[in-house]
């Protein structure tokens, strides 16, 4: 993000964009609560202002709450800009040229639970797209005879409590730090971190009762000031850059979309270009909304206008035109250069995170450009094609696109926090389209590729059932019951599966004989659809006269058309016994002595 769209010199440091990641119910909301809370009490009133989808925390307060951590003659950094939807997904729609918009993210990890699932899919976002981070390691307050004392430092809390909470204490913290060591990230306490650039720092603290969040306030600035200056240097008179977080509908003004601006300055009446499909959005903003201060919120008016906003900061931007806009997606204020520059810019942006498709796999829908990109990639490396790929709800032209797959397992759609459309989520039931909704990434792939399984077994099971299984049976002596129209004689099977209704061949030398059809199979006197190696059963031919075309004695087979063997030998070998491969590699044998391409 340092560098800038249009030429002018930068004058001015921006607020540093933190985004909040981790587990559900590893504390994300509470941190932010917390954060936002304690900035309330702890600052002038107003010092914080919410901002749309997002809450400036000024400097003045971080180091009120921050205490004798932070001094604040050593920052020229403004001040933290904290988004306010916690969670990884909103996290992925944060990106702007080149990756993620967050400039630097808290990974929050419960210390009892250490990492699960969703920590593991935020690091992996977060290493995707290069983003520092420091972990909180949040609910120490929940060690067992723990002693809070609301919004200490961490390292103050700590050492006051008992050796036993801090030895149990420990015991978690290391647990998480060994975790990250195992993901190849070396993490320490923070306050034993000496390159942040090279160490992730790690925070104990409480979303509950605050300890530890003047330590996670005071690193979170520190890093920025000390590694990112350069990249919050911008120019506040140039035209704004922006980030699409969301798109709504608000009363009164339609479609508008929730903006994070992270360069410049957008004005009333600015004319912008917004990312979407298959062409940018050209239009004029007709309002810049910011909420109204709670007390001053009526129902009927919950947002204020304001006539410019400048980076770093949030607004909902009104404008016409914005329905097709996608959350993800840049906005750039024109100014004074050329439509069709801007309109490169914004295109160029959006092919960067354009996903690749190909001519056959599945469909997936997710709900930010960002999201799609992480699921597209992760889909990727697990070789699951996809054919199509949007950003939204599921509608019914995505089950319509579903089906033209080819094989019934690709005629599958994989909808990642999304929305399934009533008349969408018919069709798929009518048209036998997969559907798979999840919000945790791999969760989604992981029940798309049991259904993948599933439908192998069952279309491996159904190819047994219809396809001729080897066998090879002989005619025991002293065992014909009937000469002809049928032949009924007993026999024993040598290998293989006879089965019913099946033709019977015999080899002569290098010449294979079709003698007939066997019919029926009995034993001890009962019909059996099919009879196995080494029983002994008494069998109908239809075709062969007793004494003429068979003879007591003789070997026959059961005749694999050459299809079957060929499928047989190269598909299912792994699903037939032992026996039958053995009848199997004995029957191409006699076929391949006359012609050794017999079944290939
Ligand atoms: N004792 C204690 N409880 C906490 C702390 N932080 C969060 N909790 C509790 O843990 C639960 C989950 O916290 P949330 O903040 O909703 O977690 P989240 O990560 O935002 O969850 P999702 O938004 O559902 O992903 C709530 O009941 C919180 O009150 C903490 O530091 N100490």
């Amino acid at each position: 993000m340092s560098e800038h769209d249009h030429q002018a010199e930068p004058d001015s440091l921006r607020t540093p964009i933190v985004a909040v990641l981790g587990h559900v119910d590893h504390g994300k909301t509470s941190l932010l609560d917390k954060i936002r809370g304690s900035a309330v009490h702890e600052g002038e009133a107003g010092a914080i202002t919410q901002h749309i989808g997002s809450t400036a925390v000024p400097l003045e307060v971080i180091s009120d709450i921050a205490g004798e951590l932070v001094n604040p003659d050593d920052f020229d950094l403004p001040g933290l800009l904290f988004i306010d939807t916690p969670g990884h997904h909103s996290f992925s729609t944060l990106r702007s040229r080149g990756g993620a918009l967050a400039d630097i993210a808290i990974l929050v990890v419960d210390v009892n639970d250490g990492f699960q699932p969703q920590t593991h899919e935020a690091m992996d976002i977060l290493a995707r797209t290069s983003t520092p981070f420091i972990v909180a390691a949040n609910k120490i307050d929940t060690v067992p005879g723990w002693n809070p004392e609301q919004n200490r430092p961490s390292k103050v809390a700590i050492e006051s409590q008992s050796e036993r909470v801090q030895s149990d204490l420990n015991d978690s913290l290391y647990e998480i730090i060994g975790q990250l060591s195992s993901k190849d990230i070396s993490a320490d306490m923070y306050w034993r971190v000496q390159d942040f650039q090279k160490n992730v720092g790690v925070v104990p603290l409480s979303a509950e009762t605050g300890e530890g969040v003047p330590d996670l306030l005071t690193v979170l600035m520190g890093l920025s000031q000390r590694y990112m200056k350069d990249e919050m240097e911008i120019d506040t008179a140039g035209p704004a850059a922006g980030t699409v977080l969301e798109v709504k509908d608000t009363q009164g003004f339609g479609t508008t979309i929730d903006t994070v601006i992270y360069d410049g300055t957008i004005r009333e009446d600015d004319t912008i270009v917004v990312g979407s499909k298959p062409e940018p959005i050209v239009t004029d903003v007709r309002a810049l909304l910011q909420p109204k201060p709670l007390a001053e919120i009526r129902a009927d008016e919950e947002f204020e206008q304001v006539p410019e906003v400048v980076a770093a900061e949030g607004v909902k931007v009104a404008a016409p035109d914005l329905d097709d806009a996608m959350a993800g997606a840049p906005v750039r204020v024109v100014g004074d250069r050329e439509l069709d520059d801007v309109l490169d810019i914004v295109r160029k942006e959006l092919a960067d995170i354009e996903v690749s498709t190909e001519e056959e796999g599945v469909t997936v829908k997710a709900d930010t450009l960002g999201s799609l990109e992480a699921l597209v990639s992760t889909l990727e490396e697990d070789e699951i094609p996809v054919m199509d790929a949007g950003v939204g709800d599921v509608a019914p032209r995505d089950v319509r696109m579903a089906e033209t797959a080819e094989t019934a397992h690709e005629q599958s759609i994989l909808a990642f926090n999304v929305d399934v459309l009533d008349d969408a989520r018919q069709l798929a039931e009518q048209e036998d389209v997969g559907l798979f909704e999840h919000d945790v990434i791999y969760r989604l792939i992981e029940s798309y590729q049991e259904y993948v399984e599933e439908i192998q077994e069952a279309q491996q099971e159904q190819i047994l059932e219809n396809i001729t299984r080897p066998a090879r049976f002989e005619i025991l002596p002293d065992h014909t019951f009937r000469q002809s129209d049928p032949a009924v004689v007993g026999v024993e099977i040598r290998g293989g599966l006879l089965r019913r209704n099946s033709n019977v061949v015999a080899f002569e030398g290098s010449d294979t004989d079709r003698v007939g059809t066997l019919k029926t199979i009995q034993d001890e006197g009962e019909d059996v659809d099919e009879a196995r190696t080494g029983e002994r059963v008494a069998v109908s031919i239809d075709g062969p006269t007793v004494g003429r075309q068979i003879k007591e004695g003789d070997q026959l087979w059961v005749e694999i058309p050459e299809k079957h063997a060929k499928i047989l030998e190269q598909e299912l070998t792994d699903d037939i016994s032992a026996d039958e491969r053995e009848v199997l590699s004995m029957y191409l044998e006699r076929h391949r002595n006359r012609d050794p391409f017999w079944g290939k």
